[in-house]
């Protein structure tokens, strides 16, 4: 029977006296009074203009949007509230430091999306919870190169139709949705499973030409549907939202992919290891579902530094699979001979 709501959800979470479990209670509640600002912001209808005059570029070389900078600070400050010792944001070069006695070190990415704001597509805001380990006044960034499997939780908030968070505090992955008519989040269902095969898939096809041959090869198997060596249709979405992306994964399965690929700065992807592709692994994981950087499972990459990018495959399990093999025993897919030699669906 689900906890009806998320108040309920935490309390039966937090069992015993434990300063960790209790954190992590304190961090999560601080999270949604900050996204529930945030939603609120967005829902004046204000997001291009509001926040003129402080574009800028953030650490990954992107143009920040407004709303960008605005989230970021909304989750800074609501941070200074909870019992986190370091904070780090897509937004920010390095780490800030609030309280080195604190047990808890929070990555975030506090507007996911950027490119839907002005769309009015579902955007949001992607959380990991780590164990503010080593010495955080000394080396701050040292805390957050601590491989996935590390989280002590993870989720995101959805700034769609519905405000919803997604959660996982290792043991499964729970949505919960604001009700305004109850001013509280409460649970719209028991924990996601992910069904383990899928046909449909989620990836940037604007980019094939860019792609290596591996991903060429299993989009054009998915495109060539019941007379290819699939046998059966897919069907595509891509949302480029990566939160949105993932709810619907979650929803009714799909596998997603972002690969590295030729553009400059893009062999590693687009994504960044530890506050979007390991807080996303987590949940999907936790729901049931496989991710990898196309071979390697994400939660076990010991991140080198605290703005890396991952190649990203994640979502239905089966077919998480099926993508690695494409990558490390192409032979072994389909029956073609010699591999690779096809020409592709997309190309001239
Ligand atoms: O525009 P592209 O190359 O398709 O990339 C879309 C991807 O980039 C992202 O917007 C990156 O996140 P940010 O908006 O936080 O930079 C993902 O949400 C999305 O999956
Ligand atoms: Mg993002
Ligand atoms: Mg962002």
């Amino acid at each position: 029977m689900p906890a009806a709501t998320l108040d309920a959800f935490l309390n039966s979470y937090l069992g015993p006296p434990d300063e960790l479990r209790s954190a992590v209670v304190a961090t999560v509640r601080q999270l949604t009074q900050a996204a529930t600002k945030v939603r609120n912001t967005i829902n004046q209808g204000v997001l291009g203009t509001a926040f003129a005059g402080t574009r800028s570029a953030n650490a990954d070389g992107d143009i920040q949007k407004d709303l960008d900078i605005f989230a970021d600070d909304i989750f800074l400050d609501a941070m200074r509230h909870a019992p986190v010792a370091l904070y780090a944001s897509e937004e920010l070069e390095q780490p800030v430091l609030l309280d080195s006695q604190a047990p808890l070190a929070i990555a975030i990415d506090p507007l996911d999306g950027s490119s839907n704001i002005d769309t009015n597509v579902s955007i949001g805001t992607i959380f990991s919870l780590l164990p503010a380990t080593g010495a955080p006044d000394a080396n701050p960034a040292a805390a957050f190169l601590q491989a996935g499997v590390n989280q002590l939780g993870a989720g995101f908030f959805i700034y769609g139709p519905q405000l919803a968070l997604v959660l996982s505090l290792g043991s499964g992955t729970h949505v919960f949705v604001l009700s305004t008519r109850l001013g509280t989040f409460v649970q719209a269902y028991e924990s996601r499973i992910i069904p383990q095969r899928t046909q449909e898939f989620a990836i940037n096809a604007a980019n094939y030409r860019h792609w290596d041959e591996a991903v060429r090869l299993y989009i054009d198997d998915c495109l060539e549907g019941t007379e290819g060596p699939r046998g059966k249709d897919f069907n595509m979405r891509w949302i480029a939202s990566l939160v949105a992306d993932c709810y619907r994964i979650l929803m009714r399965g799909g596998v997603f992919l972002y690969p590295g690929d030729k553009r400059k700065g893009y062999r590693q992807g687009r994504l960044r290891l530890v506050y979007e592709a390991n807080p996303i692994a987590y949940l999907i994981e936790q729901a049931g579902g496989a991710a990898t950087d196309t071979i390697t499972r994400i939660l076990e990459i010991e991140p080198e530094s605290l703005h890396q990018r991952v190649p990203v495959v994640f979502g239905s399990a089966r077919e998480v699979a099926r993508i690695t093999r494409y990558h490390t025993e192409p032979s072994a897919i389909g029956e073609r001979a010699p591999l690779f030699s096809r020409r592709g669906l997309f190309r001239a």
